[in-house]
């Protein structure tokens, strides 16, 4: 029984690892249609409630770099349940849209926020014009994508002359300490306590991998300038378990 439940556990794993090498948008958006229903809740536990603090400090962001902007046009993109969404449309007459690639995670977006526009769609190929948004923001959620250099170029495309790309990615700390506690954590201990929750534990086995193999810090905003941006800055939180791009069009 122990040894059945070993050879899952490895089977889990190779999985998580060969989609985050391929990261194909149909078994993405298979994983986040299974893990929707205990999505918020997991969020919040894993995170210990610091995860609405990261969106906070984004938001904060925004507000700055729209200064006296009184009409602005805000785009979340893989907004999930639209906790990043929401957050942004609290900025003082702001229209927000969002898009996401789940079903599933929009009918919980929907119910939680009638106020807002969500759309179905993927971040690589975006249904909006040219330079329609003051600011595209992202949560958590262009570690996913089937093609990272496809959608930031996307983000872009839609942001106006002067806009902003607000990005928030979670962080591999760089202190040695933090690093191994971190990675306690998220590869042993975050795995087992999703799995009492959540259908998903594939789900919570890809996580570690994606945020591991994703370029953070230098070498993501070098992407950001690749894909035409002329400022791209970051600015890690909460002892560098966090991290908040900045990049201006
Ligand atoms: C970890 S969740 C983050 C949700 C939310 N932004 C938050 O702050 O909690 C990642 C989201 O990205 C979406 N996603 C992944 N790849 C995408 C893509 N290529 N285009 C649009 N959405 C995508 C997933 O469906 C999922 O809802």
């Amino acid at each position: 029984m122990a040894k059945k439940a070993e050879v899952s556990a490895r089977q889990a794993r190779e999985s998580a690892q060969s989609l985050n090498q391929t990261k194909s948008r149909a078994s993405i958006k298979r994983m986040f249609d299974e893990v929707a229903p205990t999505y918020d809740f997991l969020n919040h536990l894993l995170s210990l409630g610091i995860d609405n603090y990261w969106r906070a400090m984004a938001t904060k962001r925004a507000k700055e770099v729209l200064g006296t902007n009184r009409a602005p046009r805000i785009l979340d993109v893989a907004t999930g349940t639209g906790d990043l969404a929401n957050s942004m449309s609290k900025i003082e007459g702001a229209k927000v849209s969002a898009l996401d690639l789940s079903p599933e995670m929009l009918v919980l977006a929907r119910k939680k926020y009638p106020q807002i526009s969500f759309i179905e769609g993927y971040a690589e190929k975006l249904p909006f014009d040219n330079a329609s948004f003051d600011v595209v923001s992202a949560g958590f959620g262009v570690r996913n994508f089937e093609n990272l250099n496809e959608g930031m170029r996307e983000f872009y495309r839609v942001l106006k002359p002067g806009g902003h790309a607000l990005i928030i990615e979670p962080m591999i700390p760089r202190n040695a300490l933090m690093k191994k506690l971190y990675l306690v954590y998220f590869k042993k201990v975050l795995p087992k306590i999703a799995g009492l929750f959540s259908k998903s534990t594939f789900a919570y086995d890809y996580l570690p991998h994606s945020v591991e193999k994703f370029p953070q810090a230098e070498a993501f905003t070098a992407i950001l300038k690749k894909s035409g941006f002329k400022q791209a800055n970051f600015f890690p939180m909460t002892f560098e378990t966090s991290i908040l791009y900045v990049a201006k069009k």
